[in-house]
């Protein structure tokens, strides 16, 4: 079967998608694009040479009987609307991150898709499917450096788009370690605080505060401490270093270009973007959900459920923004809907 996708959001994140799926991954065909820029999804119809249509909005679309599965793909604070009316129709969703961008947002979807008879939902949480993180983590579950005690990352990007906001560093930027550390630590949250470093001069956002470390405490006790540094300037990498009690593990330096040693010096192109950094990521994550919906399954990716505890994450991430104190953190217990691994066909 090959699986008809709508996507609802045609900007730089929404391009690539609908690029990967049409030209790299298998089992699927883009059948319908919106934008609330028609122009924007005009173009990606004309740049792409798709065979789709065109429709003025999320909810006409989501009304097209012949679409299996949605790519939601526009900002950050549209998700939630977008993904609640998809909630009515019988097809799978995809949602990039955030699931939403306020708890109570995050806390409607999961209500919602409680209500139907299976899991439909898969966040874009791609950090679980890059190859190197998922090394680092299957080591660590090997127990090869005894238990987890502290770990430190580092979330860089050279800049941001001027609709940035200070509240973004948490709900654009840090939520993929909010998700990935959980996940990677097998742990839940018990608080996090925020602190803010001296101001760079490279801020340009009205509001915005850069860099920011965010430290989280876990349940087990772990301490994990993230740098948000999203003005860097020098490029886009992530860091990630977990101290154990016999021994430590540490991601390598992403990258295939070669060390150029010349005149004394020596020197590595460094990635400007998420855009390659993870594009195996991507892949992964988007050909596993149209596998999944192929075979009428639900997606087996991060659930809405996961998108649910990142939401209460950062949202005591942006209280601790007020006053840089810790914020406790409680996540209730996981509903059984979201405890099955893969649920029945319907
Ligand atoms: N997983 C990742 O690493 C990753 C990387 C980049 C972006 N993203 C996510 O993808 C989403 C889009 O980001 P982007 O970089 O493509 O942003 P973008 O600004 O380039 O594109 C967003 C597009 O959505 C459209 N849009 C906004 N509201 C809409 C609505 N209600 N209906 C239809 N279209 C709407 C805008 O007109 C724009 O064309 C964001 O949620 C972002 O967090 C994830
Ligand atoms: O939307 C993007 C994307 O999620 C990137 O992976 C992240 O590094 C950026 O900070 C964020 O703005």
């Amino acid at each position: 079967m090959v699986v008809k996708v709508g996507v609802i959001g045609t900007g730089a994140m929404g391009r690539a998608h609908i690029d990967r799926l049409t030209n790299v991954l298998t089992g699927a065909k883009v059948v319908a694009v919106t934008d609330i820029n028609q122009e924007a999804a005009k173009a990606a119809v004309r740049d792409f040479k798709l065979d789709a249509k065109v429709y003025p909005d999320d909810t006409s679309l989501l009304q097209d009987p012949d679409i299996d599965a949605v790519f939601v793909v526009s900002f950050g604070g549209a998700h939630e609307a977008t993904v609640l009316k998809a909630l009515d129709t019988d097809k799978f969703i995809f949602t990039e991150k955030p699931l939403a961008t306020t708890l109570e947002g995050a806390k409607r979807i999961v209500d919602k898709e409680m209500g139907k008879p299976r899991k439909v939902i898969q966040v874009g949480f791609m950090r679980r499917y890059d190859e190197g993180i998922h090394a680092l983590k299957t080591q660590l579950d090997s127990g090869i450096i005894g238990a987890p005690l502290v770990v430190r990352a580092s979330h860089i990007n050279p800049d941001v788009a001027a609709n940035y906001s200070n509240e973004m560093a948490i709900t654009d930027t840090l939520i993929h370690e909010i998700d990935e550390m959980h996940w990677l630590l097998d742990d839940d949250y018990a608080s996090i605080q925020i602190t803010y470093p001296r101001q760079s001069s490279k801020v340009n956002n009205e509001g915005l505060r850069d860099p920011q470390l965010a430290t989280l405490t876990t349940k087990k006790g772990v301490v994990i401490q993230v740098l948000v540094h999203v003005t860097a300037q020098y490029g886009y990498e992530v860091k990630l270093e977990v101290v154990g009690e016999t021994g430590e593990l540490k991601l390598p330096d992403y990258g295939f270009a070669p060390i150029v040693r010349t005149q004394a010096t020596q020197q590595t192109a460094m990635e400007t973007s998420w855009v390659k950094r993870f594009l195996q990521a991507y892949n992964t994550e988007v050909q596993e959900f149209i596998n999944q919906v192929a075979k009428n399954q639900s997606p087996i990716g991060p659930s809405a459920w996961d998108g649910y505890i990142a939401a209460v994450t950062a949202e005591a991430g942006i209280r601790s923004q007020k006053d840089q104190e810790p914020v406790l953190i409680n996540v209730a217990t996981t509903p059984a809907f979201y405890q099955k691994k893969q649920a029945v066909k319907a």
